[in-house]
Order: C-alpha cells, then structure tokens, then sequence
C-alpha cells in the first residue's frame, strides 16, 4: 500500500523535496506497511516558506474580505467533492476507519472553510462618537505570517481549523502537521491552491519538534496555533511569549462525563462511547472519567457492555469497520502502560484490556470500574480507549470531583432534570461543555480548553479574535488644545 506524495513540503504554491532533511516514514497503523517515505525541512527551506509568508500577506491582506472568502468558500466544495479519496488518505495515514473519517475529517474541514470564507466579508471594526465632534474607529487587521501546528488525531481538522480563520483576516500561514501523519495538509495544501488561493498564502512543511520550534521563535511570525500535548504546549507557549506572540493553545484533558441515575441511560451510555471509543479514544476531548451515580452504575456497566459486542475491528479502509489502530506502535504501548496500570493499582477490568490479536496497532475497548480519583488511569491523559467509571453519590460530591484536575479542555452530563443539567454545567470548569450529548464540535460554536488544556478558542466568531487586532483611529474635527 503506498501513498506517496509528489514531495514532502509544499512551500510558494509548489511541492518541493530536499533529502538532506531527516527521513519521516509514513506508517499505516492498521498493518504497519510504510506509505511514504518524507524528509523534515532543512533550514533552509524553514526559511523559504517563512519568506514566501511574508512575502505574500500584504497582497493577500489587500483583497476584500468577500475576495478572500470566495477562494476559501470553492475550496470548501472541492474538499467536499473530493471527500472520498481524502477521506482515504486521512483512513491510510491515521488508522481511523473510513466509517469515521467519510463524515467527520474532510467534512470537519470544509465546514471550517465555509463558515470563515462566509465570515470574511463581515469583518468589520466599530466606530465612536466622542466629545466635540471627535470620533473614534477601530479596524480588525491581520496579524501577519501565522504559525499553524498540528497533532495527529485529525490531521485535515487541525490544518483546516487553523489556516481557514486564519486565511479569512488575512493572515498568512505556515502548516506544520504532525511527523506521525503528515499527509493529508498536503493535498489541503494543493486544493487551496486548485481553488484560487494566491501562492505563498498557505504553505506546508514536515517536521518533528524541533522544525515546529525553529518556525515559532523566528521573528517574522506574529501567531502561533498549537494543536498537541500539554507538555508540547508550555514549551510553544514559553517560546512564542519570547516575541510577545499570539498564541492558541489546544492541548489535552482528562475530561468529566456525569451520568445522573434520572439519565436516559441509552443515550448516556452512548455518549460514554463517543466520548471514549470513537477513533479509538484518540480524541482530545474524551469524557473519560465516567462518574455514575451509584444506584444506576450495574445497569450503566451491562448496557456499554452489550453495546460493545457492536464494536467491528477490521481493515480501516473496510466501511463496516467502526474501530481501528491507534495511530502508531509507540502511542499503542502508551495505552497498553496505562491499562497494567490501572490493574495494578487496584481498577477492575470490566471489558478489553489487551492487545488485540491482529496486525496493525489495535487495543480492544477498555472499561475499569472500581476507579478512584487518586489512580493514574483518572488523572492522566491516556489518548487511547481506556474508559474509567467512577462512582458517586451526591451533586455536590461529584462536581467537587469532576473539576478537580489540572486540564479543563470539555466536560459533559447526561440528566433529564432540566435545572440540574444546567446547574452542573454552570460549575463545570472546561472550556466546553455538553448537556446530554458529548464530543460534537460543529464549526458554529467556540470549542477550546481552560486550566491546563488551552488558551484561545478555535471555530465560531471567536476565532476572528484570535487572528486579527484592533487598531484604534482617533478623529480629530475641531481644534486641538494645549497647555502651551
Ligand atoms: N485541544 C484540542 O483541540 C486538541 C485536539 C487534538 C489533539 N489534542 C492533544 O494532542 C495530543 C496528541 O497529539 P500529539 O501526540 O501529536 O501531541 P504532541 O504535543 O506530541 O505534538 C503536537 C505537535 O507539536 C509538535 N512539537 C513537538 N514539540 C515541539 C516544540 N518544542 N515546538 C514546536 N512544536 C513541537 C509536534 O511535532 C506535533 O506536530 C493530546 O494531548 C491531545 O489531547 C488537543
Ligand atoms: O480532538 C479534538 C478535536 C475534536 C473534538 N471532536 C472532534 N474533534
């Protein structure tokens, strides 16, 4: 199986190669087979897309919103009628199944670009009167060359949340994907470019840790948007602080999922499983300590365990297939660390819990019950299908519970008493947070973490904060007094 791009950076509105970069073997996890073999850049191609950047912004930032938009808005609908093949490549190169990446990856995507191309032309600042006749204007004007890093979970997601907002203002970018899956922000790449969009506008260059932290301290770039880890995140947002950048920060959590005993428990039970399992847990946002209230927790625990015999592990690329790999070998020892863990500290393995018996990088489904909060399988993040029921017995108890934990990225309860769902999210301390369903992320609202998991939001009117600044004009009309 290949998936060999034409080369390994696209940099200026071209593909370009420089085999004195390290080597980056492009693994599909589902068999191990190598797709493609990509270098790192050099510094010296580091440099050429920071220049074509720069050198780009000024014309791209002097079209009209509406021009901007219309590039973003055909790209949009190229992404969408060519949602099979990249869906493909995003199943190749993440191990997630087609089932999945058909309408949450390219879709995500494309959505991201239309809602910021139709936002493009709205962009506006605001005026005020002031005394005297004077008035006052604020504009909303790019940042300048933005830095854009991804993780690997959702490869087209991450490029597209970033460089639509992003390209929308007028902003310039760099796209460094992650070195585990650096495919599909080529091929976004390449349909910005079929749609319209100016050379040197969005560039995409390979690269592990250190080509992402030579992008975020140069001193052409005035943004940097991190998608990754928390510990990745102090050191982007440590180094970006050098320069006073801007900064977006979408990092991990160990996120909260309440189930009260008055839920619809199937409909709980199914948001345990988007919350846990879809793309095999490999989610940021992942309710994966499950608090049930303890008068219903057998009964929550033999209905996700019923469900489970739903689960069909298989070729990803096999549509009938609903659970796949984890991304890479290193990240399945991650997981398989985690789950010896939690037994050997005292959890009770309810379902899953080993390596599955086949090719590729597959951990069964896993559900502990018995969990405490002092365990490490419900303080740290595990990114990977590992899901921990908790028992409690009170509100109070519980969101005392729920909150106490550095990351705050989302938080979720399933209850059918109106004012107490509202009560609870009210005290959840997350940046988003679900009533009654978990893990959406539609394009319309503002999704980000608080705490330890982020600054900043992505998607929504939101993100034209974080790309753009004001700048403030002060009209005089009469005289200007002075005291001398
Ligand atoms: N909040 C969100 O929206 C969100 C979404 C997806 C994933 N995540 C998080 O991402 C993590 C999993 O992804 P990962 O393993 O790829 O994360 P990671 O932190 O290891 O890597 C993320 C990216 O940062 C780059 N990087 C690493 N060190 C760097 C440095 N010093 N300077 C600049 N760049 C550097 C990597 O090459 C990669 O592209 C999880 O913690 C998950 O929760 C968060
Ligand atoms: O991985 C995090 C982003 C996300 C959440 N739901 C869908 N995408």
């Amino acid at each position: 199986m290949r998936a060999q791009p034409k080369a390994s950076h696209f940099i200026d509105g071209a593909y370009i190669e420089d085999d004195a970069g390290a080597p980056i073997t492009c693994i599909y996890p589902a068999t191990g087979e190598t797709l493609a073999e990509l270098h790192e850049a050099t510094p010296a191609l580091v440099d050429k897309a920071l220049a074509a950047a720069k050198r780009a912004g000024p014309e791209w930032a002097a079209l009209s919103g509406t021009e901007r938009g219309r590039i973003l808005r055909r790209a949009a609908d190229m992404m969408r009628d060519e949602n099979r093949a990249l869906s493909e490549i995003e199943t190749l190169d993440t191990g997630k199944p087609l089932q999945e990446t058909l309408v949450a990856d390219a879709t995500s995507g494309a959505d991201a670009l239309e809602y910021f191309g139709g936002l493009a032309a709205t962009i506006a600042g605001e005026t005020f009167r002031l005394p005297g006749g004077d008035w006052a204007y604020t504009t909303r004007d790019p940042l300048g060359v933005c830095v854009g890093i991804g993780a690997w979970n959702y490869p087209t997601q991450i490029a597209c949340w970033k460089a639509a907002p992003a390209l929308a203002c007028g902003n310039t970018m760099v796209f460094k994907p992650s070195e585990t899956t650096p495919l599909s922000a080529l091929r976004v790449a390449e349909i910005l470019k079929e749609a319209g969009l100016p050379d040197g506008v969005f560039n995409v260059l390979q690269g592990r840790g250190g080509v992402g932290a030579s992008l975020v301290t140069d001193p052409r770039v005035a943004k940097v948007s991190l998608t990754g880890s928390v510990p990745t995140g102090q050191k982007v947002y440590a180094a970006a602080a050098e320069g006073l950048r801007h900064v977006t920060m979408e990092l991990g959590g160990k996120s909260p999922m309440i189930v009260f005993a008055d839920a619809d428990l199937d409909r709980a039970v199914s948001g345990a499983i988007l919350g846990n399992f879809y793309s095999s847990g490999q989610v940021c946002s992942n309710g994966t300590r499950v608090f049930v209230e303890r008068t219903c927790r057998d009964a929550f625990v033999d209905r996700l365990r019923e469900r489970l015999k739903g689960v069909v592990m298989g070729d990803p690329l096999d549509e009938a297939t609903n659970y796949g790999p984890m991304v890479s070998e290193a990240q399945m020892n991650i997981v398989l660390g985690y789950i010896e863990k939690g037994v050997a500290e005292g959890a009770t393995l309810a379902h899953g819990g080993r390596r599955a018996n086949r090719d590729g990088f597959f951990v069964e489904p896993t559900v502990f019950t018995g969990v405490t909060d002092d365990m490490t399988i419900a303080k740290e993040e595990i990114f990977g299908p590992v899901l921990s029921v908790l028992d409690f017995d009170s509100e109070d108890e519980v969101i005392r519970r729920a909150n106490d934990t550095p990351f705050g990225l989302a938080a979720g309860v399933f209850t059918d008493d109106i004012r107490r769902a509202h009560r609870v999210a009210a005290a959840f301390r997350a940046g988003t947070c679900y009533i009654n369903h978990y893990n959406a992320a539609p394009v319309e609202m503002p999704f980000g973490g608080s705490k330890m998991s982020g600054v900043g939001r992505e998607n929504s009117l939101a993100a034209i904060e974080h790309y753009t600044e004001r700048k403030t004009v002060y009209v005089g009309m009469g005289d200007v007094e002075a005291p001398f």
